[in-house]
């Protein structure tokens, strides 16, 4: 094959939340050629940093050096596994979760990696499902209302502890020489992409939805900030001073450092970054408007594309050209998925399950989705608030906790698992009536990420709960997929890839012919126990969110007593 009718490919590396995944798809076909994964190190540190300093209660923070580790290590081996040339490599480009934010000096160094803030929590990196600025995000809904600020209308009418504002708040109150000693805040995301390509820039995409940049009207006033806190008021002025990027744009090359260092060939397109879900859109190669795209992993996005602008109360967020240029778009969500299935894992598997389960070389949750698909819709008696890590969507407080109703001493774990799963379906069912009642259309959903190819369960039961037929899309490393399809644009025509997102989407993204359709009998009972999860969602999350509140603070004040 001569030099220039080499076929073309791009590389999208999707920083999750436990792992990186590295993919290379073929540019016209979307074939992907190789793929490798990296485990962060470090995990999610909840307990205690590495130096052993114990963390408070709702911490996640991450390490910083464990995406560059990912990079040193998925890249080249999925580089290795593709038998490809350099030169057959034409944009890389990294998703990333979000907002998972972090403190850095001027030369990209975190602030953690320096030896005075190694035993600083607030100097890491404060994953998205951070939770602890509870406080800060009650004091910020204070001062947005006080203010009658117009544009939290474009955040769901309220903020929560996931968004940056909320952790830098915290690191202000707790840690204020962390503050003044960064010189910029950064999404995570933005700071692997100017590793990449040695610009300090910021992705729409992220400032958009949890930066609260306004494509219209910039971010809020300096007086609000103040109003926060009288050290913030340079916040936007000096400490996210850099500028921003659009989608679609490129963001630069690659530097030779980055070439040097992760096995990239120098000079090749990077993208700007995409918040990891966000990217699942061109991975499961939506090209339209109205489709309701689920991100099933560690936590659950429902994200959709339209050409209209309409005030959703209760999303996460919306934006224009946070997704593909062109389009508002919206997102909702739940802050614990996988996390919520993989709790009953950790906590409540009998042993004599754990065994069974290595005897039959199953993982722990295929084996109790095997027994909890022998159950029948109503069978469990049980119903569940899904609230383990707060509700995200539609009651927007993180402190919020979990319930069950209808425990009995004949309850096995397959009951608390299935149970669980339907709980999450009645959720984005809440969700999908949210966005109806506000005018957002979905007229298909579309399914991707992880969970979307591991549990066949889940995906009957969200068709039956959410009464509409559900389409497995993306392949295994969905989100991964859609980022190679943002690289594909940042490389452009010229070089073989392509001038828009919706044609690198067709192209690279990826549909099953997977269907769930409902099944009637099934839909019949999720009607009537969705009634009774309504109840319940209601009274605990809107009239009396007292209770779990009162049992936080009991929690607090215990562990406060030591
Ligand atoms: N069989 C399964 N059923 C449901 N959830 C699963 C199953 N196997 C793994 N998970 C969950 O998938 C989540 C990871 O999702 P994934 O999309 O792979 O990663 P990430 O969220 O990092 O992008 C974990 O929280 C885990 O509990
Ligand atoms: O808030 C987000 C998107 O808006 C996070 O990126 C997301 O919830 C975490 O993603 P994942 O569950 O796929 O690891």
């Amino acid at each position: 094959m001569s030099e220039n009718t080499r076929e073309k490919y791009t590389i999208g590396i999707d920083f999750g939340t436990g792992s990186a995944r590295a993919v290379i798809i073929n540019v016209k076909t979307g074939e992907l050629k190789a793929s490798a994964m990296y485990v962060y190190p470090h995990d999610t540190m909840t307990e205690q940093l590495p130096d052993g300093t114990k963390l408070g209660k709702d911490y996640a923070l991450q390490h910083p050096m464990d995406y560059l580790e990912a990079l040193e290590h998925a890249v080249p081996e999925a580089m290795e596994l593709s038998g490809l040339r350099q030169e057959d490599i034409i944009g890389v480009a990294a998703s990333f979760t979000s907002s998972t934010y972090l403190p850095i000096k001027k030369d990209l160094t975190p602030l953690c990696t320096l030896p005075e803030f190694a035993s600083n929590p607030h100097a890491y990196v404060k994953l998205w499902k951070h939770h602890s600025p509870g406080k800060e995000a009650d004091q910020i809904n204070e001062v947005i209302k006080r203010r009658d600020e117009k544009w939290v209308r474009y955040y769901g009418n309220r903020i929560t502890s996931e968004y940056p504002i909320s952790k830098v708040l915290e690191t202000l109150h707790c840690a204020p020489e962390v503050y003044r000693a960064a010189d910029y805040y950064i999404e995570a995301g933005d700071w692997i992409t100017a590793i990449l390509c040695g610009k300090l820039q910021k992705s729409i995409c992220a400032a958009g939805y949890k930066g609260f940049c306004n494509w219209k009207t910039g971010y809020p006033d300096r007086e609000f900030y103040e109003e926060l806190h009288p050290e913030l008021a340079n916040y936007v002025s000096e400490k996210l001073n850099y500028p921003m990027i659009g989608l679609g744009e490129e963001a630069g090359k690659v530097c030779g450092d980055a070439a040097r260092r992760f096995g990239l060939p120098e000079g090749c397109a990077v993208a700007p970054f995409v918040i990891d879900s966000f990217a699942g859109v061109a991975g499961a190669g939506i090209d339209r408007t109205n489709i309701m795209l689920s991100v099933l992993g560690t936590s659950g996005c429902h994200l959709i594309l339209s050409k209209e602008e309409h005030l959703v109360p209760g999303i996460f967020g919306m934006s224009y050209g946070g997704i593909y240029p062109g389009f508002f778009s919206y997102e909702a969500g739940q802050s614990a998925l996988g996390d919520l299935f993989e709790w009953q894992v950790k906590n409540c598997m009998p042993e004599d399950y754990a065994q069974e389960a290595e005897k039959e070389s199953k993982d722990s949750q295929q084996y109790l989705s095997e027994k909890a698909a022998e159950l029948k819709p109503g069978e469990t008696g049980i119903v569940a608030l899904d609230w383990w890590n707060g509700n995200r969507s539609i009651l927007l407080n993180s402190s919020l906790t979990g319930l069950m109703v209808g425990m009995t001493l004949q309850t096995k774990a397959e009951h608390i698992y299935r149970a669980l799963l339907e709980a999450t379906a009645f959720s984005t069912r809440k969700i999908v009536e949210n966005y109806r009642e506000h005018g957002v259309n979905i007229d298909a959903i579309y399914a991707t990420g992880g969970i979307s190819q591991k549990n066949m369960l889940l995906m009957q039961i969200y068709a039956d709960v959410l009464n509409l037929p559900l389409r497995i899309c993306g392949g295994m490393y969905g989100c991964a997929r859609g980022s190679a399809a943002y690289a594909a644009v940042a490389a452009g025509k010229e070089t073989g890839g392509y001038d828009d997102i919706l044609e690198a989407a067709r192209h690279i993204g990826l549909k099953s012919e997977r269907r769930f359709f409902p099944n009637p009998e099934n839909v019949e009972v999720y009607n009537k126990l969705y009634e009774e999860y309504s109840e319940l969602h209601d009274h605990f999350g809107r009239g009396r969110d007292d209770v779990m509140q009162r049992l936080l603070a009991y929690r607090s004040e215990a562990v406060q007593k030591g």
